[in-house]
């Protein structure tokens, strides 16, 4: 018995190795089909010996309750909105104001990428995924934990036996979105309009066996609850180094004139990413900046999301004709 319990333990072990390489690596290490025999096995090593299926293993990510309505989560801390900024002068102004309202005079900022998905917040208790929940209305959201369980992105047990809440953007990469939306015309179903709506639609899905078929992804951008992070860079590395995914575009920019450059950079290069992105988030990097400049009810003072134009229909219209 005890080398059936090995077999398991190492292909659970091998499956949940391959499928971060593909998942958060982007860097898969065998082929789909090697992947799915090794699947099948377990599969069947679980299905002749149930006592001794890991909470881990990849074949229980997809519950088969279908829920008849969400349950309602209290968010422990509300997780707000970030304020917009539309021009390069909006984001002067914010960066004046940030330097009266705090003490110091050199101001470190953190650029992110905004990824173009929804608000999520995921419980791990000593480094297992416990619960997730959708932001709602900031203070009461929908606990969406069997949905969250079948993104492989995200994973099930970190490489740490600490306990937080991470907050990040479940989205669907555009390839997945054309996929699915062309699925949906095959099956004379109404198509998602971009792939926000389509990542929202799968997420908030009553059946998690639907949301598995959907192929989302994630980013996680901020971890709640860790006293020894002083940073939101440390945040992010503290994140990526437990085993979430982090986007990898971030810049810790020390002027204005640096988040400038790298919006720019972004404004012209964001059609080569796999996943839309509307526009660039600017952060406040020391959390102690952070606590001085605080927050309104609804954003915090020490954020702000600048947001590219949006593409001319015109030109979307064109992609559209160029592509069919
Ligand atoms: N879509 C995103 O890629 C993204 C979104 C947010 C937020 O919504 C957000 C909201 C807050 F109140 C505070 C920080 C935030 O940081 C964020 N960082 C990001 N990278």
């Amino acid at each position: 018995m005890e080398h059936i319990k090995e077999e398991i333990f190492k292909l659970v072990a091998l499956l949940n190795k391959y499928s971060y390489d593909y998942y958060v690596e982007d860097n898969p290490q065998i082929s789909d089909t090697e992947y799915d025999t090794l699947y099948k096995q377990l599969e069947k090593l679980e299905q002749e010996y149930p006592e001794f299926i890991l909470d881990n293993s990849p074949t229980q990510r997809v519950g088969d309750r279908v829920l008849d309505e969400f349950e309602k989560v209290i968010h422990k801390v509300p997780m707000l909105s970030l304020s917009n900024t539309f021009s390069i002068e909006d984001l002067r102004d914010f960066d004046s104001r940030i330097s009266k309202l705090s003490s110091d005079d050199s101001i470190e900022y953190i650029c992110e990428l905004k990824i173009d998905g929804l608000a999520i917040s995921i419980n791990y208790e000593n480094g297992k995924l416990v619960s997730a929940a959708t932001r709602g209305d900031g203070m009461v959201g929908e606990n969406v934990t069997e949905n969250i369980k079948t993104i492989f992105s995200i994973p099930k047990t970190l490489k740490t036996k600490k306990s937080f809440e991470v907050r990040g953007e479940v989205y669907l990469p555009k390839k997945s979105f054309e996929l699915l939306n062309k699925e949906r015309e095959e099956n004379n179903e109404v198509l998602f309009a971009n792939p926000r709506n389509a990542a929202a639609g799968s997420l908030r899905q009553l059946d998690s066996k639907i949301t598995a078929k959907r192929r989302l992804s994630a980013f996680i951008y901020s971890v709640v609850g860790d006293e020894n992070i002083n940073s939101q860079k440390m945040a992010l590395t503290v994140a990526a180094d437990v085993g979430l995914p982090v986007n990898p575009n971030f810049k810790l920019c020390k002027t204005i004139d640096e988040v400038v450059d790298y919006i720019m950079y972004w404004e012209e290069h964001k059609q080569d990413l796999p996943y839309e992105i509307d526009g660039i988030v600017i952060k406040v990097n020391s959390y102690s900046l952070q606590e001085e400049i605080g927050s309104t009810q609804k954003s915090p003072r020490w954020a702000t999301a600048y947001k590219f134009p949006e593409e001319e229909l015109a030109t979307k219209l064109l992609d559209i004709e160029l592509s069919v």
